[in-house]
């Protein structure tokens, strides 16, 4: 069960200052295991922070927590001013999984025309449904494939389907579980100028994960996480200057040699 305290009240008076996304103490116990251990975090309005970490480390826990679908998640964590899992959060967030969610029996505009109607029923909405669906399609770039059966589909492309999906609705706040994963070097540089375009002219925020390293170079924050825990919360360039290190690779190896030595400390000096 969800089990987050609110936080501060909400006034309904949030500042365009105020972050995104607040945590204290974000604790998820899956399992027998404790996989989020008490994290602190923020993720600031009308950016892209990047989410980056190795395979198991919990990024997408920590997604699902924020978008409300985490079980056994405790402490705090207010979402776009409201306790994460409110029910009027649901249109304000777009949430994009590893696993496509589309219908394979549909053709890829069917699809988006489904979940369309979902976001604005009725008949005075077609209009808007219509070009909507058509925005989305081109941005993400399948024009041409419009008419195909969702089944008939590469993985790539079903992946930027559901993507299409959680763009229908412009939400305030995007999370996007590791959305290049199995895409070309060309479709990953045209997503990730959209994932710009989105933050700077839509104002949205983005939460995007990724094991990627050269990818948190695109990002204006980062979040990097090993084993439940944040390592760094800071800019791409901060993070290069604190360590001495070229890249955000090189600086994420650094932080996580530093972490591993002082755990060998801590266990020396018990
Ligand atoms: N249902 C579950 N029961 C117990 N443990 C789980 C369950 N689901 C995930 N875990 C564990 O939680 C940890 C975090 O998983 P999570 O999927 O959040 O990681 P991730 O960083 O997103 O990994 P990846 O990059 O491979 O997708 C992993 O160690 C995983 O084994």
């Amino acid at each position: 069960m969800m089990n987050y305290s609110s936080g501060p009240p909400d006034t309904g008076t949030q500042t365009t200052e105020s972050p995104a996304v607040r945590a204290e103490g974000l604790t998820v116990v899956r399992g027998p295991r404790t996989v989020l251990r008490g994290l602190d975090f923020t993720v600031p309005r009308g950016q892209i922070t990047g989410l980056l970490g190795p395979s198991g480390c919990g990024k997408s826990t920590l997604m699902r927590s924020i978008v409300g679908t985490q079980a056994k998640a405790t402490g705090t964590l207010g979402v776009l001013g409201r306790p994460a899992g409110h029910p009027t959060l649901r249109t304000r967030i777009g949430y994009v999984t590893q696993a496509p969610s589309v219908y394979d029996d549909l053709t890829v505009r069917q699809n988006l025309d489904y979940f369309a109607v979902i976001l604005a029923p009725g008949h005075a909405a077609a209009d808007r449904r219509h070009s909507d669906v058509t925005r989305v399609i081109e941005d993400v770039d399948l024009t041409s494939h419009a008419d195909a059966l969702a089944g008939n589909l590469s993985g790539g492309q079903r992946s930027r389907v559901s993507l299409g999906v959680a763009l229908l609705g412009t939400p305030e706040l995007l999370v996007l579980d590791e959305p290049t994963v199995g895409l070309d070097p060309v479709l990953r540089r045209d997503l990730w100028n959209l994932f710009h375009d989105i933050a700077t002219q839509r104002g949205a925020t983005l939460l995007i994960s990724s094991h990627v390293m050269d990818e948190a170079e695109r990002c204006h924050r980062l979040l990097l996480m090993r084993e439940g825990e944040i390592l760094a919360d800071d800019t791409p360039d901060a993070l290069r200057t604190r360590t001495g290190a070229e890249t955000v690779e090189a600086a994420f190896l650094h932080l996580v040699d530093e972490a591993v030595a002082a755990g060998h400390k801590k266990e020396t000096t018990r």
